[in-house]
C-alpha cells in the first residue's frame, strides 16, 4: 500500500491507496486551525502580519504530522505501507543552522518532532505562498538579470512576490545574521519529506520551479539568479532532482512510533499543484484542473514550455516529466469564506440562496472578486470594487463575487491559447455544486469531480506507487475516474451571457490600475 500526504495552507491530509485492490482504504486529516489551537493560525497562517508579510509557524507543521500519524495508526496497520510520497503547498520556505541534519539522524521516538528540530530553525516563522512583501527584492533580482523577460526565461516565471527566491533575499537584507547561520533552506514539501527520511533530501523539478532560482532548460539552479538572490546560496539549497526519485528508507522514528515497515521508502515530494495534476489524472495536455483550495488555482500538463507574456502565470515541472501551466489566484476560499460569514450564511446557503436566485450574468452587476491584496492581477487591496450598491440583496452579492473570480479566471488563462474541453475539480470547494456548474458554464467546458476531494493527497500516493515501480497510467485509469454522475454540462445558451459579462468584468478592471510584476 502507498501513503500520500498532503500539506496544503489550511490542512495536513493523509490518503492510503492499495493498488491491488484499485481502492482508497483510508483518508486522515488534521487541520492546522481547528485541530492545533495553540498556534493560533485559524486559517493556517499568523494573522495579522504587516507590509504583506504572511507567515506561518513551521512547529506547526512537524506537530501536525506527529497528530496526523498517530490518528492514522489508532485504526490502519502502517506496517502495510511500502513507500510515501509528500505533497506541500508550494513557495513557503523554512530555515535550519548545520544542527538540522544531526537532529534528524538522531530523532527520539520517545519526544515529538518540534522538540527535536525546532531548536535547528534559524527563522523562527516561515513565509508562505500569501505574502506579497518582497516586492522591492522582486525589483532587484530582475534588473540584475536584466529585465523580467530574462528571468521568465530561464526560471519559468518573472520574479514574484510569494516565490522562495525573493523571499530568501529579504530575509538575507533583514537579518543577514541569521541568513549566515542558515546551513540548508527547504520548501515546505521537501522539510516534510526530510523529516520522514530523517537525512536532507533534494527539492524536485515540480516545486523547485516555484522558486525563481531553478533553470528550466537546464534543471539545476541558475548562478545568476542565486547570486541576484544572495550569497551563498547554492550550498544552502538541497539539489533538484526528477520528483520520482527515491530518497531512501524511512527515519526509524517514524518505523518505531506508528509502525511503518523499515524498508519503506520515502519519495520526493513536489508542490501540492503538480500532486493535483497527478491526482486528477491530468499528466497528459488536454485535461485542464482547477483546484479550489485555500488558493484557487488553473493548470494543465503542457506540450510546450509557453510563458505568460503579462507576467501573472507561471511554468513548473509536471511530476511525470515536462511541464505544467500555473495560474493562482490569492483571493480563493478566504473570500468566499469573508462573504460568506459578512451575510450570515452557510455552504447551503451560499450556494442555493446566491445562485439559484439570480440570472447568469447578474443583470450586468460585477464585482471585482479581491477581499484582501491578490496576485492575479496584482492588485493591493484597495476594499471591494464593484458597479452596484454595496447595500444589494445577498443573493446579488453572492453571485458576483462567484462569477468575478471565474470570468477573473477564463481573462487570465487566455495566454495559453487554448479553451479547456474538459475541466476537473478540485479542492474543499470543488464539493459545492452550485460553484462547480458556474464554472461549466463560464468556462462553456464539461466539468468533473471524484469522489475523493483532495487530489494533492491522491496524487501523492499515485506517485509513490509509481516511483515503486507501478504504472503511472494504469494507476490513474483506476484511480482518476470521476464520481458517477459527478459530470456537469455547460450550458451552450449562457455562452453569449458570460461573454458580455467578461467584457464588463474588463472594463471594471481597467478601471483602475491593473499593476504588473
Ligand atoms: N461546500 C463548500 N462550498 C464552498 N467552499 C467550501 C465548501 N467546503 C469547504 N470549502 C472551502 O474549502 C477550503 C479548504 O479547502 P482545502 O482544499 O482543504 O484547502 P487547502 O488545501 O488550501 O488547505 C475552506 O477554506 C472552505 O472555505
Ligand atoms: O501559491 C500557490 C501556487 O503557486 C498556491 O496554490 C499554494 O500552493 C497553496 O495551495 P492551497 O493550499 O491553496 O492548495
Amino acid at each position: 500500500m502507498f501513503l500520500g500526504l498532503d500539506s496544503s495552507t489550511q490542512s495536513l491530509s493523509a490518503l492510503i491507496i492499495d493498488p491491488t485492490l484499485g481502492t482508497i482504504v483510508h483518508e486522515q486529516s488534521v487541520n492546522f486551525g481547528k485541530d492545533l489551537p495553540s498556534y493560533q493560525s485559524p486559517s493556517g497562517f499568523l494573522p495579522g502580519g504587516k507590509n504583506g508579510e504572511v507567515h506561518a509557524d513551521p512547529r506547526m507543521w512537524m506537530e501536525a504530522l506527529d497528530l496526523l500519524l498517530s490518528r492514522v495508526a489508532e485504526t490502519f496497520d502502517l506496517s502495510q505501507v511500502s513507500a510515501i510520497a509528500s505533497s506541500g503547498q508550494q513557495h513557503g520556505s523554512v530555515y535550519l543552522d548545520e544542527t538540522f541534519y544531526e537532529r534528524l539522524a538522531q530523532l527520539d521516538p520517545a519526544r515529538s518532532l518540534p522538540e527535536q528540530i525546532a531548536p535547528a530553525l534559524t527563522r523562527a516563522t516561515s513565509p508562505i505562498w500569501m505574502d506579497t512583501s518582497t516586492s522591492a527584492q522582486c525589483q532587484q533580482i530582475a534588473l540584475a538579470l536584466g529585465g523580467n523577460d530574462e528571468v521568465c526565461r530561464r526560471s519559468g516565471s518573472v520574479a514574484i512576490e510569494r516565490f522562495t527566491g525573493p523571499q530568501i533575499r529579504r530575509f538575507y537584507q533583514n537579518d543577514p545574521a541569521a541568513y549566515d547561520r542558515t546551513a540548508i533552506i527547504h520548501l515546505v514539501s521537501s522539510f516534510i519529506g526530510s523529516l520522514l527520511a530523517g537525512k536532507d533530501i533534494p527539492i524536485d523539478h515540480g516545486d523547485g520551479a516555484g522558486m525563481n532560482l531553478l533553470n528550466l532548460h537546464r534543471l539545476d539552479w541558475d548562478d545568476d539568479l542565486l547570486e541576484a538572490t544572495a550569497p551563498g546560496l547554492r550550498s544552502k539549497l538541497p539539489l533538484p532532482a526528477a520528483s520520482a526519485t527515491l530518497a531512501g528508507p524511512i527515519s526509524p522514528y517514524f518505523a518505531a512510533k506508528f509502525g511503518f515497515p523499515e524498508f519503506c521508502e520515502i519519495v520526493l515530494s513536489t508542490g501540492d499543484n503538480p500532486s493535483s495534476l497527478v491526482g486528477m489524472g491530468a499528466t497528459q495536455p488536454g485535461t485542464f484542473v482547477i483546484s479550489l483550495g485555500t488558493s484557487d488555482t488553473f493548470f494543465a500538463a503542457m506540450a510546450e514550455p509557453v510563458t505568460d507574456p503579462q507576467g501573472f502565470g507561471h511554468v513548473f515541472g509536471n511530476p511525470a516529466g515536462g511541464f505544467m501551466s500555473l495560474i493562482c489566484f490569492r483571493n480563493g476560499s478566504l473570500a468566499r469564506e469573508a462573504l460568506r460569514d459578512q451575510l450570515g450564511l452557510d455552504w447551503a446557503d451560499f450556494d442555493s440562496a446566491g445562485l439559484a436566485q439570480t440570472p447568469a450574468g447578474n443583470h450586468g452587476q460585477v464585482l471585482l472578486p479581491f477581499f484582501g491584496p491578490e496576485i492575479t492581477p496584482r492588485r493591493d487591496f484597495e476594499g471591494p470594487v464593484r458597479n452596484f450598491s454595496a447595500d444589494a440583496p445577498a443573493p446579488v452579492q453572492v453571485r458576483a463575487l462567484l462569477e468575478g473570480q471565474f470570468l477573473n479566471m477564463r481573462l487570465h488563462s487566455q495566454w495559453l491559447g487554448e479553451s479547456p474541453s474538459l475541466i476537473r475539480l478540485t479542492g474543499g470547494a470543488s464539493q459545492n455544486d452550485g460553484i462547480a456548474q458556474l464554472i461549466a458554464n463560464i468556462f462553456q467546458a464539461p466539468v468533473e469531480r471524484f469522489a475523493v476531494a483532495n487530489g494533492a493527497a491522491l496524487g501523492a500516493a499515485l506517485r509513490a506507487a509509481s516511483a515503486c515501480g507501478e504504472d503511472l497510467a494504469e494507476l490513474t485509469a483506476t484511480f482518476c475516474q470521476p464520481a458517477t454522475g459527478s459530470q456537469l454540462q455547460p450550458d451552450p445558451a449562457l455562452a453569449p451571457v458570460y461573454q458580455d459579462a467578461l467584457r464588463r468584468y474588463q472594463d471594471l478592471l481597467q478601471l483602475g490600475v491593473e499593476a504588473r510584476p
